[in-house]
């Protein structure tokens, strides 16, 4: 095999709540991941003739050096495996960048899963985790797929029954936020409002998107909408558009609004795209990663 094609898959978080700081400056987080079928094209090839590793993209926001968090993928199971062939690495972007959907953890997660097969390295889905950490703390989710609580830095997962196939419409205003940079911001002696992880799980369990969407939390939310008013606005949006439940995903800014039938979605996408470009309808997406 010298060709092989994943979609790298992005998330979005029903909970995100921060338990503290350590000492290495993370946060130790607990939150409820949930994957969606907005997805980037990862085709990686082998290469011969060379020992590089080489980025290729039409994304003009995503660096093609050894930035791009999927080169750094690929570079740590090289230089670990002490692989002499080179790599080309095609990322067809179609996941907003800076968004907090993952999108570059996600195309890093594929990476890590595709070279597992195309360099022959038969590591279990454990081990890929753990190289997938040492790049980013939501890579090993994104390798894991469906729904989860992840706690830790984001590492520790614990798979849920997450939302089937639940419309949804994304939507992410056209600035970009570091998730360091929320992260920094947060005082943790000021958070008030804090999501309930057992009232969360039993309306997961339950399929019941009112209880769900009641009681959505992220604790980064504030800090994010301080400086970005859009984000409340496109909130109030998605509800006036009949959304049950409106929320920021990760360190934000993206905007995500729940459900209950596709032409209430549907209709809520096709209003929101007018006054914000990157509008999106999806579905959640609830199986793991595979060759597709
Ligand atoms: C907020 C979340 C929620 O899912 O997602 P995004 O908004 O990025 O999608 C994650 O916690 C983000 O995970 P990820 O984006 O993989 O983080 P990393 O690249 O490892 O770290 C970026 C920076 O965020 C901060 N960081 C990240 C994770 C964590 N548990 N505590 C932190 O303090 C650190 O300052 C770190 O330098
Ligand atoms: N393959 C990649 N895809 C997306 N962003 C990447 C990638 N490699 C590096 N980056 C950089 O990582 C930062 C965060 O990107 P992304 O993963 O899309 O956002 P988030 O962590 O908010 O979900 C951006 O500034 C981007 O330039």
């Amino acid at each position: 095999m010298n060709k092989i094609q994943l979609k790298s898959r992005a998330k979005i978080n029903l909970s995100l709540d921060v338990l503290g700081k350590r000492p290495d400056g993370y946060h130790e987080v607990q939150m409820i991941m949930q994957q969606i079928d907005l997805y980037d094209i990862v085709t990686l090839m082998d290469k011969r003739d060379t020992e590089t590793i080489e980025i290729i993209t039409d994304c003009e926001y995503i660096p093609r050096s050894n930035g791009n968090i999927a080169y750094k993928a690929a570079e740590l199971l090289r230089d670990h495996f002490h692989i002499s062939r080179g790599l080309e690495i095609h990322i067809d972007k179609r996941i907003p960048v800076a968004a907090g959907l993952a999108g570059g953890s996600a195309n890093a997660a594929a990476v890590l899963m595709g070279l597992n097969k195309l360099w022959e390295l038969n590591l279990s889905t454990e081990e890929l985790m753990k190289f997938g950490v040492k790049i980013g703390a939501d890579v090993p989710f994104c390798i894991q797929g469906g729904a989860a609580v992840a706690e830790g830095i984001g590492e520790k997962l614990t798979t849920i029954k997450g939302l089937k196939n639940v419309w949804m419409v994304i939507a992410k205003p056209s600035i970009s936020v570091s998730t360091a940079e929320v992260y920094s911001r947060l005082d943790l002696s000021k958070i008030t409002n804090k999501p309930k992880l057992s009232t969360l799980l039993q309306a997961l369990k339950d399929e019941d998107l009112y209880t769900l969407c009641k009681n959505m939390v992220n604790v980064l939310e504030t800090i994010t909408e301080k400086r970005h008013p859009m984000i409340k606005e496109l909130k109030k949006k998605m509800v006036e558009y009949h959304a049950l439940g409106s929320m920021m995903s990760g360190s934000g800014p993206t905007v995500f609004g729940i459900f209950k039938k596709y032409e209430k979605a549907k209709a809520a996408y096709e209003n929101l795209k007018v006054i914000n470009k990157q509008t999106y309808l999806v579905q959640s997406y609830s199986k793991g990663y595979g060759d597709e």
